[in-house]
């Protein structure tokens, strides 16, 4: 059902002509967003728009008839934004905003081709990543997951000397694989522990980010070389795909920890599963797997080395997100859906 409400006054004053409600910009809504932000969509009276009003992710043949003839969409990162959905969007599309940070699920270059603004939401989850990446480092390098594995299950026999022996951040090296806010918030939260060296790569060096962190640029190499933690931060792009490989696991030390909270696709698994089962790296901690969420047959389940937060998938930080700053976020979405009324305009 399409919705509006014209406020027609308002509207004339922004726009500076009349436009009755049945010609306002269609806006598709493709996921159940926070009533707040809803509201200031509605309450525009910019727009008539329509929801998918759930918490999964609307079929993609509903997608490709709900978006024919809308001006605007607003979706979240399930949803791919191809040549597919702007043919089936047509001509009158002008803006594609998305309810998230990573935006490898739109098609950039053909967007730019046709001349449709993109926004989407940074900054909203920097803090919550950064405390997940933390807590998922800590899980990793100290066991939690297997210690709380082994006290259920009658594993915690007598004390022994080197039972559940962790890795330890103090005097350690911790890498970052892209340096951007999330890689600085994780940086400064980590420092207390007493660590070394920050260490980061990147496509080229970034020192206004860097010397708030301390951090030294190094090689890819370099990073995996040195890293007794890496924390891989960077964005998902036909560059970073698969970049987490053998080649790189290969160079990595015996009692690295390996922590992604970027993107599944970053990592190539098979080879990550090697890392893990010959010893190779010490751990891995996971928040994103190809896919989402990981079948439970996955053999990276069956290894005591990797604390994988997958089964959480995207809803983890959603999870987090919540207890970590419900009315931040809030009010972050708000002024993203703000921003996408003035952008679709
Ligand atoms: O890109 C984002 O916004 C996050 O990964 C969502 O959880």
């Amino acid at each position: 059902m399409w919705c509006s409400r014209t406020a027609l006054g308002r509207l004339q004053r922004i726009t500076g002509f009349h436009r009755a409600m049945s010609t306002l910009p269609k806006v598709y809504v493709t996921r159940k967003v926070p009533p707040d932000g809803l509201d200031i969509l509605r309450k525009s009276g910019q727009v008539q728009f329509e929801m998918w009003d759930s918490d999964d992710p609307v079929p993609r043949v509903e997608l490709l008839k709900k978006v024919k003839g809308c001006e605007g969409i607003l979706c979240v990162l399930t949803e791919k934004i191809d040549t597919q959905l702007l043919n089936a969007a047509g001509p009158n599309l002008k803006a594609v905003s998305t309810m998230s940070v990573g935006f490898d699920h739109l098609s950039l270059d053909e967007l730019k081709k046709r001349g449709i603004r993109v926004g989407y939401t940074p900054d909203v989850l920097t803090d919550c990543v950064a405390e997940l990446t933390v807590a998922l480092l800590l899980a990793t390098s100290r066991r939690l997951i297997e210690a709380t594995h082994e006290a259920k299950t009658g594993g915690w026999g007598t004390w022994r000397t080197l039972w559940l022996c962790g890795h330890e951040l103090a005097n350690s090296t911790v890498g970052i694989l892209g340096l951007g806010r999330i890689g600085v918030a994780i940086a400064e939260r980590l420092k207390p522990f007493k660590v070394k060296k920050f260490i980061y790569t990147d496509v080229a060096p970034r020192p206004e980010l860097a010397n708030m962190i301390e951090a030294e640029y190094v090689s890819l190499d370099e990073l995996a070389k040195q890293s007794d933690f890496l924390a891989i931060c960077c964005a998902l792009t036909p560059e970073t795909h698969g970049i987490c490989n053998w080649n790189l696991f290969s160079k990595m030390k015996k009692n690295a920890i390996f922590i992604n909270t970027s993107r599944g696709g970053v990592v190539n698994q098979e080879d990550l599963y090697e890392a893990l089962s010959t010893g190779l790296i010490a751990g891995a901690g996971l928040d994103v797997t190809t896919p989402e969420p990981l079948p439970t047959h996955h053999p990276l389940y069956t290894l005591k080395n990797c604390g994988k937060h997958a089964h959480f998938g995207l809803g983890g930080l959603d999870l987090l997100r919540c207890r970590g700053g419900r009315e931040n976020t809030k009010t972050c979405y708000c002024q993203y859906i703000h921003r996408y009324v003035a952008v679709s305009m």
